[in-house]
């Protein structure tokens, strides 16, 4: 039995590796180890690991004990160990598996990972770290996503994994058949695709910024989405499409209040009689006290954006101003919730 000392020091341990656990995780997908075993006709023993993925024995035997301990990989010992994929790595780590979550990981590991070097500094100056991670100024939000054509496909590619795995919850959260025309304002497509999915009678206009929505038209397939179109623009100073529904996806997490209170208000002048907006985010809790995850995804908008997570109540004193008086918030139980606000 432990003293209560001891459990304080285990926790603060286990909070102290926790960038170790992360690292595992991110190294075993940047070294293609998941795939590796996805694609081998069984488990493999970690020399032949080793020897495919031209790393070092040693490294490499001690990456994949780790992984085991962390349940992503599993091992049997006898007669000699061979490490094959768990279920979790099958479906959310190789890159074939049905949910693969790799882009977004991989993201993390280049990006984010980079900003939350500069944590410390962020909490002192209240701002991003664009400029000291990646020597980009910090009022150029996606200047350091997009820093090159591979990083851009991989942010884009990793922010639709997560809608393979909260798309439904998140679109079903409010029945929106009452919207035949329906506007994605900061999206390359894949909610749309859910959306249209779940909604036979709605169509879906995607708008982004040119080099996104040219970079989902040349990578991602559409085939058979003839209630799917892309517009390009600014939408904070080009027309925005008008449109029945607006939604809003981890967007106004990103900008300032008075950026958000700008954006609404112009979705507001184009929306439709009737119309709404439905905010997608992770909430606060109403005290802002939890949950973790959200509470670590709003420092992450202080070290990657100029926005923050907020609470239904902070969305809906963004929201009702605009002329959508009518919010209506809805937890799915989920890492993202829906705020459906009427005008
Ligand atoms: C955090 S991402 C969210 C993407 C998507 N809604 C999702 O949840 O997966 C923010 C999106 O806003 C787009 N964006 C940023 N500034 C924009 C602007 N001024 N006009 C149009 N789109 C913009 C970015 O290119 C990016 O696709």
């Amino acid at each position: 039995m432990g003293s209560p000392e001891d459990q304080a020091y285990r926790l603060l341990k286990e909070h102290c590796h926790g960038f170790m656990v992360s690292q595992v995780l991110f190294s075993a997908c940047e070294l293609g180890v998941f795939d590796l075993l996805a694609e081998a006709p069984g488990p493999l023993a970690s020399a032949e690991v080793a020897a495919r993925l031209a790393s070092s024995p040693r490294g490499t035997e001690q990456l994949l004990d780790a992984c085991v301990s962390l349940k992503l990989l599993q091992v049997d010992l006898k007669p000699t160990a061979v490490y094959g994929n768990t279920e979790l790595a099958s479906t959310y780590l190789a890159r074939t598996g049905p949910r693969s979550q790799q882009n977004m990981l991989l993201y993390m590991a280049r990006t984010t990972y980079a900003c939350w070097g500069h944590l410390a500094e962020a909490v002192r100056e209240g701002r991003n770290q664009y400029l000291k991670a990646f020597g980009v100024p910090a009022e150029q939000l996606f200047t350091a996503i997009y820093r090159s054509e591979a990083e851009q496909l991989l942010f884009m590619r990793g922010l639709q994994e997560v809608w393979s795995v909260c798309g439904g919850s998140v679109l079903a959260a409010f029945d929106l058949s009452p919207f035949p025309l329906i506007c994605d304002l900061g999206c390359s497509g894949a909610l749309a695709k859910e959306c249209v999915a779940l909604y036979p009678a709605c169509r879906v206009t995607v708008f982004d910024i040119p080099e996104v929505v040219q970079m989902a038209e040349k990578h991602f397939s559409f085939a058979g989405e003839e209630r799917i179109s892309f517009r390009e623009g600014d939408f904070f100073t080009d027309p925005l499409p008008h449109a029945d529904l607006y939604i809003l996806a981890r967007v106004l997490h990103d900008w300032s209040d008075e950026k958000c209170s700008q954006l609404l208000a112009r979705i507001h002048h184009a929306c439709k009689a009737g119309g709404g907006v439905l905010v997608i985010e992770s909430l606060l809790d109403p005290d802002g006290r939890g949950p973790l995850t959200t509470q670590l995804y709003s420092l992450n908008m202080l070290v990657q954006t100029e926005g923050r997570e907020r609470t239904a109540a902070q969305y809906r004193a963004l929201l009702a101003p605009a002329g959508f008086p009518r919010v209506h918030c809805r937890r799915t139980g989920g890492t993202y919730d829906a705020v459906l606000a009427r005008k």
